[in-house]
């Protein structure tokens, strides 16, 4: 599990965190919620390790991570299969085009493996984002609303694809949206947050299993409930 302790970290005169302890369960999504600049973001890049942090802990990330940003961050000069291929190119034991066949047949765009990122509708890009960051062999996954502005028809098949992807692959994921839908129909747990400083104001369990919650929506309900 990866523990946080008693993480302090301040912009300027802004103590986002003050002694801000958090577990994060193995193998499991975590779902974090909360206002727009309660510290989410922080948190997920403290954890990355691209934010230093004042004080305080962070320990048991074991192995490497992949992280999907608010912005797709694609590379514009190559094309999909490329961009897919570059976070490859360090891994020589596997057979590299496999793997990219494989998560590109698992986001449905194999069709569409030589076009470039400014030929793609902005859910191609992420469904790209998300294929790249889940073809890499990483033991956590952070995503930052992977699936933020996209139409609901879209925003439903990205969610299946990214299901589909972890269930035959159980990583560790973080993961921060503002939609309690998103959280409700993927997350092991959610955390709310409140700030300012940082506290988790509610922890909520899901023990449902995620390819039957579609269908039980309402017993999901009484999950939202107890995170307000
Ligand atoms: N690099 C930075 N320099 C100064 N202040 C920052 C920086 N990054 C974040 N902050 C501040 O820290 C607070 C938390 O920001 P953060 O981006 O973590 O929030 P968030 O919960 O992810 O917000 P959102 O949901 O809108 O993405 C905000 O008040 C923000 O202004």
């Amino acid at each position: 599990m990866i523990q946080l302790h008693d993480i302090t970290k301040t912009f300027n005169q802004l103590k986002v965190f003050e002694n801000f302890n958090m577990t994060i369960p193995d193998k499991k999504i975590s779902c974090f919620l909360g206002a727009s600049g309660c510290g989410k973001s922080t948190l997920l890049n403290m954890i990355a390790g691209i934010m230093p942090y004042d004080q305080g802990s962070i320990d048991g990330i074991e192995g490497n991570q992949s992280y999907i940003f608010q912005d797709t961050r694609l590379l514009p000069w190559a094309t999909v299969e490329e961009n897919i291929r570059f976070v490859l190119k360090s891994l020589s034991h596997i057979n590299q085009q496999e793997v990219v066949d494989k998560y590109l047949n698992l986001v449905k765009l194999t069709d569409y493996r030589n076009y470039y990122p400014k030929e793609l509708s902005g859910g191609m890009k992420q469904r790209v984002t998300i294929a790249r960051a889940f073809a890499y062999p990483s033991n956590v996954l952070l995503m930052d609303e992977p699936f933020k502005g996209l139409n609901p028809e879209l925003k439903n098949e990205l969610m299946t694809a990214f299901m589909r992807l972890w269930q035959r692959d159980r990583r560790t994921v973080l993961f921060v949206t503002h939609d309690v839908d998103e959280a409700l129909l993927l997350a092991d747990e959610i955390y709310q947050l409140k700030g300012r400083p940082v506290y988790i104001e509610s922890h909520v369990k899901i023990d449902m299993a995620k390819d039957k919650r579609n269908d039980h929506w309402e017993a999901l309900q009484d999950y939202r409930e107890q995170l307000f």
